[in-house]
């Protein structure tokens, strides 16, 4: 289905599942309005705009609903650190953010299974990994609240970043079924800050520990998706492992900074940005 779509469908379609994003130090309440502006253009709707906390406040004004305004927490290192994580995510609570993007403690992972380099073959070996009780047994206060903040509808939504760059297939495995035994909404690869961004690899086995534990956990692919090829090449490989339903925003988002240009270029001439002639 996704391969008949014309290019000016195929952006539409990714517009559609975008979390436009601007996490840099030089925003400011300028550019945010501007990334505002571009969410919610005569292009469409993007899913969601994702933004500092100190600015996420600003973009709900001016959304007015309209759009899901997602802010980040433990970003972008992924530190355990109590205290920390609870000031962020009160301040976040008070800015009434629709969707939060929390970075998993990946070098903590990182640290418990330094002894072992299993391959990821089933999910099974995933949850033998001591790893993996005593990960879960940590990110406990962290991800409880997170989720409690979800059923109390205080939240909407909570995604949490792998960083899977920095990770085995093995490591990436064991923090995705985390991630789902905490009934997280999504999974996403990258913080788009640190090494390599999302890569089909990483996306490719997050898939299949959805897969195999039959779950409604969504998927957010972000870090270098800058065009609709690319993103396409994920919308693809989503559909053949997890089903053509799994494309909606409800559980299917990319994270991008740079997207936005290729999307107008496709919709206005049909040709991307990286086909357009500089002309030398
Ligand atoms: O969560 C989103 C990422 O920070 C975006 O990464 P990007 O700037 O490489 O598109």
């Amino acid at each position: 289905m996704f391969q008949n779509l014309t290019p000016s469908e195929q952006a539409k379609l990714v517009l559609s599942l975008t979390d436009l994003t601007s996490l840099n130090d030089s925003d400011t309440y300028q550019s945010t309005a501007a990334l505002c502006e571009k969410a919610n253009s005569t292009y469409g709707q993007t899913a969601a705009v994702c933004v500092y906390k100190q600015f996420a406040g600003y973009a709900k004004e001016i959304l007015q609903d309209s759009i899901p305004v997602a802010t980040v927490i433990n970003f972008p290192d992924g530190a355990l650190d109590q205290a920390r994580f609870n000031y962020e995510l009160a301040y976040a609570l008070e800015q009434q953010v629709d969707e939060i993007d929390y970075v998993f403690p990946w070098r903590k992972l990182q640290e418990l299974t330094a002894q072992q380099a299993p391959e990821f073959t089933d999910i099974q070996t995933v949850k033998a990994c001591p790893a993996y009780q005593e990960l879960s047994t940590l990110l406990k206060p962290y991800l409880d609240p997170l989720t409690a903040a979800t059923k109390a509808k205080r939240l909407p939504r909570i995604k949490v970043i792998l960083e899977s760059g920095s990770l085995t297939p093995f490591q990436i495995a064991l923090a995705s079924q985390i991630c789902i035994d905490y009934q997280v909404d999504f999974i996403k690869t990258s913080t788009g800050k640190h090494g390599q961004g999302a890569t089909l690899e990483a996306a490719k086995v997050i898939f299949n520990v959805i897969k195999a534990n039959n779950a409604p956990t969504g998927f957010k692919a972000s870090g270098g998706v800058s065009t609709v090829a690319q993103a396409m090449e994920y919308i693809n490989l989503a559909a053949s492992i997890l089903g053509e339903q799994f494309i909606k925003p409800e559980t299917f988002r990319f994270g991008a900074s740079g997207i936005f240009n290729d999307i107008k270029a496709l919709i206005d001439t049909g040709k991307s940005t990286t086909q357009v002639s500089t002309g030398y």
